[in-house]
């Protein structure tokens, strides 16, 4: 006890000098802050960030104060999971496996890509190692939004010292965490030494390695493959799970994109959508796009820490300030898409046929930083929605009074960002059926 009251004197000691001189540096500036709320004394705006659907009320804000804010192996791999994801999807007991299904498609992609590993299996270590990191994920806090990332000193100090409490969570994880970043190159690594490692991302960059040859070490290879996990797997599920979301709320949408599939397909021997077909179905493209515009499922898109003193538009952004860009306020801005907050593909097509409202590429964020799984990611969405549109009818859930019940338009707040509510019925057409036997 004596040891903790020793600890508060200096550090509140500290925490008010840095108050006094980080009031001085900004007196420095003309510019004024960005604008916002009026912040508390020394604490900012710690305790007046928004409870509840964060991205949306900073959207809210900005009215009221300003804005301030904004190849084919693969895709035989992409064809055959799309279908593999349809087909488990059809056998699901009921909605309460979707989630499950969306996950292992986007798993199963990944897995394929950087290790060679094919998921079978629902119980496939593959999803144990992607539950895990996305719970190591959601158990530290939202990226940018603890009080360890406004006041790093926090991860110094002992856990009985408030504010402390997601430092303290971080450090329990740390071996777990670790484990999570040797998985897949622990994996090629040991298929290497059986002689049955298939072509991948992790064994190409290993026999460089091993060679002298490669520009990155084992670390580096270790972080990106992680990277790819962390940033790809529920990005991609939690998008396609918009999808399913849009066809409940927005039936007859899926009923012109399967005239169209259906237009398309017809007299073909391969009676599935494949990326040949893509520029014949420009339905499809409108879809994904729209999916990704409707509910972005990186709403406060990841959080960049300036590194120094800048202005931008006039306004000052003080070195070390944790910069979010509203992704979910610039996909409803309303001088850009019309009635945004609903489900409308056709905003996409070029005049005179519609208003030819441009795509939302703002979803994968901006500049340096901008997800580099952008193309892989919409090639996954579009044979998945291609595919599933083929093969499958959804239907809402209908109450005693046989009155539909429609899943709520919601998703969850931080890291991954789902739907919440995937309550609907998917039945399969007579493609589908076709499709389960092969
Ligand atoms: C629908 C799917 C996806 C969405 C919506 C999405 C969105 C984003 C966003 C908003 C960022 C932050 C960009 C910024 O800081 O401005 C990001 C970063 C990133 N994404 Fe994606 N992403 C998706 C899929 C993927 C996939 C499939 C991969 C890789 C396999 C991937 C890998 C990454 C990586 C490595 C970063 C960090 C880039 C950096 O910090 O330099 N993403 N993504």
């Amino acid at each position: 006890m004596e040891s903790s009251l020793t600890l508060v004197v200096p550090v509140t000691a500290f925490l008010a000098a840095s108050f006094v001189i980080f009031k001085l540096a900004m007196r420095r500036h003309g510019e004024p802050l960005p604008p916002g709320p009026p912040g508390d004394p020394f604490l900012g705006h710690l305790f007046r960030m928004p409870k509840g659907e964060p991205a949306q009320a900073y959207h809210e804000w900005a009215k009221v104060y300003g804005a301030s804010t904004r190849t084919l192996a693969l895709f035989c791999l992409q064809e055959s999971e799309a279908r593999k994801l349809v087909k488990n999807l059809v056998r699901c007991k009921d909605y309460n496996d979707y989630h499950a299904a969306i996950n292992r498609f986007s798993t199963g992609i990944l897995s394929r890509i950087t290790t060679g590993h094919e998921i079978l299996l629902p119980d496939d270590p593959y999803m144990t190692f992607s539950n895990t990191m996305l719970e190591i994920f959601s158990g530290t806090g939202s990226p940018g939004e603890t009080p360890v990332d406004l006041f790093p000193i926090l991860k110094h100090l002992p856990s009985w010292f408030p504010g402390t409490y997601y430092a303290t969570i971080a450090r329990s994880y740390q071996s777990m965490a670790q484990g999570i970043l040797d998985f897949s190159v622990s994996y090629v690594e040991e298929k290497q030494r059986l002689g049955e490692a298939a072509p991948s991302f992790v064994l190409e960059h290993l026999e460089n390695i091993q060679e002298g040859s490669s520009q990155v070490d084992i670390k580096e290879l270790k972080d990106m493959t992680a990277a790819f996990f962390g940033a790809g797997r529920a990005t991609t599920a939690s998008t396609f799970a918009v999808f399913l979301l849009a066809m409940v709320h927005y039936p007859d949408c899926l009923s012109k994109a399967q005239k169209e599939v259906d237009a398309v397909l017809q007299g073909k021997l391969e009676q599935l959508p494949s990326f040949e077909d893509r520029e014949q179905l420009p339905c499809i493209e409108h879809l994904m796009q729209e999916c990704l515009r409707w509910f972005p499922v990186v709403p406060l898109g990841v959080p960049h820490r300036s590194i120094q003193d800048d202005v931008y538009r006039g306004m000052f952004i003080p070195k070390g300030s944790i910069v979010f860009s509203n992704i979910r306020g610039i996909s409803l801005d309303e001088s850009v898409y019309h009635k945004p907050y609903e489900f409308i593909p056709e905003r996409f097509l070029a005049s005179p046929e519609g208003p030819g409202e441009p795509k939302f590429t703002d979803a994968f964020g901006f500049g340096r930083r901008a997800c580099p799984g952008l193309y892989l990611a919409q090639d996954s969405l579009w044979i998945a929605i291609a595919t599933f549109v083929a093969t499958c009818d959804v239907h809402p859930l209908l109450d005693s009074m046989g009155q539909p019940i429609l899943p709520k338009l919601h998703l969850m707040e931080g890291i991954d960002a789902h739907p919440t509510d995937l309550r609907c019925v998917i039945k399969p057409r007579k493609r589908g059926l076709d499709m389960m036997d092969i």
